[in-house]
């Protein structure tokens, strides 16, 4: 079955990059949130986001403005029901996601694909709770997603060759590399990258450094573009701290416990740039540590 149409629900950090890629790529965009401002928030991120590749020549005018035309936004989850392929990009938290494939089910397409881009939670248990777990799967995109390469295709236990086919073809058609991975907590990509951003949290609460003094070790030992502290921040310390409850929780193994300084910035609702502080201060001119 061609896809031409992608419904995305939630309008974030990666609902946005989501959907700047799918609409440069060609498709018809629906994006979907609770919030009006974020709906109009995320469609002046992808105006900037577009700007900047235009004037590195990486896309030509036209191409921005075609795509900036194929997208169109809605508070109206239900809208969402006649697309050929839905990717659901909200916030980290099983009861969020399945509420949310609960309310679109009575009003999908028998052919839609229904696919989460959610970093760590069961596949199979999201599919499980829909009506058409062989046409189910996991999509998930890397952050900055117009930048990042990689994009995992997760198979939960019952999905079908010819849905993850129909999906690993939308990711050659965006130019992006497909990883196939399992369906375990936290796939490939954070089963090993948020042990390292949590054991970074773990060293700056046993004050073995600060904040400043772990990222430069990483970045200029390790060759890490960010370090793993202003990656935490760049994720969303939120998300991070969901990622490791699910590893903690899912693979029964203490090695996975969260920090409890991660835990506090999240309770003080510090969780990184999107809320303009986390492990660094984001309000002035330049980031500010604040450990
Ligand atoms: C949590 C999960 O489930 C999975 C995940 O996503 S884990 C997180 C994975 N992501 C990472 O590890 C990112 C690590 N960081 C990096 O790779 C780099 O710091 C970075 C690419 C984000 C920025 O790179 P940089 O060299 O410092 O900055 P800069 O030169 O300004 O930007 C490089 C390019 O990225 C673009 N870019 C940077 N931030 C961007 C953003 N937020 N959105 C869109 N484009 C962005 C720039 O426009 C620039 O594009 P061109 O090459 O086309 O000119
Ligand atoms: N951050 C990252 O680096 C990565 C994140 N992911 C995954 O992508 C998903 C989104 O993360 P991210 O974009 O960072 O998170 P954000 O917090 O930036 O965005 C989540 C968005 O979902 C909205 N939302 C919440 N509930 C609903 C709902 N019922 N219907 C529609 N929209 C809703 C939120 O609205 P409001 O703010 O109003 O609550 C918010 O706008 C998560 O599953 C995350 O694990 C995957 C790869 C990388």
């Amino acid at each position: 079955m061609e896809i031409k149409s992608i419904g995305i629900v939630g309008a974030g950090q990666m609902g946005n990059g989501i959907a700047h890629v799918m609409a440069l790529a060609g498709y018809d965009v629906m994006l979907n949130d609770i919030n009006q401002e974020t709906l109009s928030a995320a469609m002046e991120t992808m105006a900037r986001n577009m700007d900047r590749q235009v004037s590195r020549e990486k896309i030509s005018a036209d191409e921005q403005k075609n795509a900036l035309g194929r997208i169109t936004t809605t508070t109206t989850l239900t809208n969402l029901g006649q697309t050929d392929l839905v990717i659901e990009a909200a916030t980290e938290r099983e009861t969020v996601k399945q509420a949310i494939f609960e309310d679109l089910i009575p009003h999908l397409k028998p052919s839609t694909i229904l696919t989460s881009n959610t970093s760590s939670i069961s596949i199979t248990r999201l599919a499980s709770r829909t009506d058409r777990p062989e046409r189910f799967m996991g999509f998930h995109f890397m952050n900055p997603v117009p930048v990042m390469q990689l994009v995992e295709l997760i198979r939960g236990i019952a999905t079908d060759e010819a849905t993850f086919s129909a999906c690993k073809t939308v990711v050659d058609r965006l130019n992006k590399t497909a990883a196939s991975a399992e369906d375990f907590p936290g796939f490939i990509v954070n089963r090993i990258l948020m042990p390292m951003i949590n054991e970074a949290v773990y060293t700056l609460y046993e004050g073995v450094g600060n904040v400043k003094s772990i990222d430069s070790s990483m970045k200029l030992g390790a060759n890490h573009p960010m370090g793993p502290l202003e990656l935490a921040d760049f994720i969303g310390l939120d998300t991070c701290l969901a990622i490791m409850n699910v590893l903690h929780d899912g693979l029964a193994d203490t090695k996975y416990r969260p920090c409890p300084l991660l835990t506090k910035y999240v309770e003080a609702g510090w969780l990184g740039r999107k809320t303009q502080r986390g492990f660094y201060d984001y309000r002035g001119e330049t980031p500010v540590p604040t450990r």
